[in-house]
């Protein structure tokens, strides 16, 4: 497993979030979260991702334990493992697409040059190549969630979290991004945790995890 996680609970003051819930993904694998809203999917995924620390249980990283590593420990851990998309604006608003592509390459100090290359091959694979010195305000939606999955993939991260990638976009839009997504996960051998109320963007994974009142239901 590259990413386990066992008996997790949370609770948001009185809200029950998580109880008792446990998650395995395997390397490479596509695996969706799907639940009524308030069910606790997004609450989920921010645990596995070392952004919410759970109040019970215990989450690994390959053979690290990383639920209980410092708020830096995690911010580096996340930048160097994990890649995110997020369901829209979460591009930086002041750089170009190929500037926010290599942003996560030139904050683990890769050399310039490499970063450069690598950004340029991503999103001419995304098809937004002619569009690299735009900003996100300057392209459509599906434009800057193609370059989202860029950023996602380009320091070929362990695994990439994914909330709601689609739910800004159009079906046809969102279509080409999850096609992206999940296309060049594969290809690159990065696991996707995707959380979605739609079962036509489930269809994409290959394995569905279903929540309800904060438990996975069987
Ligand atoms: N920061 C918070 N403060 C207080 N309550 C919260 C917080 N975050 C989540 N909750 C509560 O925890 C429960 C689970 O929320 P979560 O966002 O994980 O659900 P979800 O399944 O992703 O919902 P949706 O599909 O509507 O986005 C909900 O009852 C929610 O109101």
């Amino acid at each position: 497993m590259i990413l386990k996680a066992s008996n997790l609970a949370i609770r948001f003051g009185q809200t029950v979030a998580l109880r008792d819930a446990d998650v395995a993904i395997s390397p490479g694998e596509i695996v969706a979260i799907m639940g009524p809203s308030g069910s606790g999917k997004s609450t989920l995924l921010h645990v596995l991702a070392g952004i919410l620390r759970p109040e019970h249980g215990e989450v690994h990283l390959d053979e690290q334990r990383i639920d209980n590593l410092s708020d830096s420990r995690r911010s580096r851990l996340r930048l160097r493992s994990f890649g995110f998309v997020l369901q829209f604006g979460d591009l930086v608003p002041e750089l170009s697409l190929r500037e926010n592509v290599e942003l996560p390459l030139r904050l683990l100090s890769a050399p310039r040059a490499e970063a450069r290359t690598r950004s340029r091959e991503l999103l001419r694979q995304l098809e937004v190549d002619d569009l690299a010195d735009r900003r996100p305000g300057q392209v459509s939606g599906g434009q800057a969630q193609r370059a989202a999955v860029a950023r996602a993939l380009v320091h070929r991260p362990s695994v990439i979290f994914a909330d709601e990638p689609t739910g800004a976009l159009d079906s046809a839009a969102g279509e080409v991004v999850l096609d992206a997504l999940t296309g060049l996960a594969r290809k690159e051998g990065s696991a996707v945790v995707m959380v979605t109320h739609e079962a036509r963007v489930a269809a994409y994974a290959d394995r569905t995890v279903f929540l309800r009142d904060g438990r996975v239901a069987a």
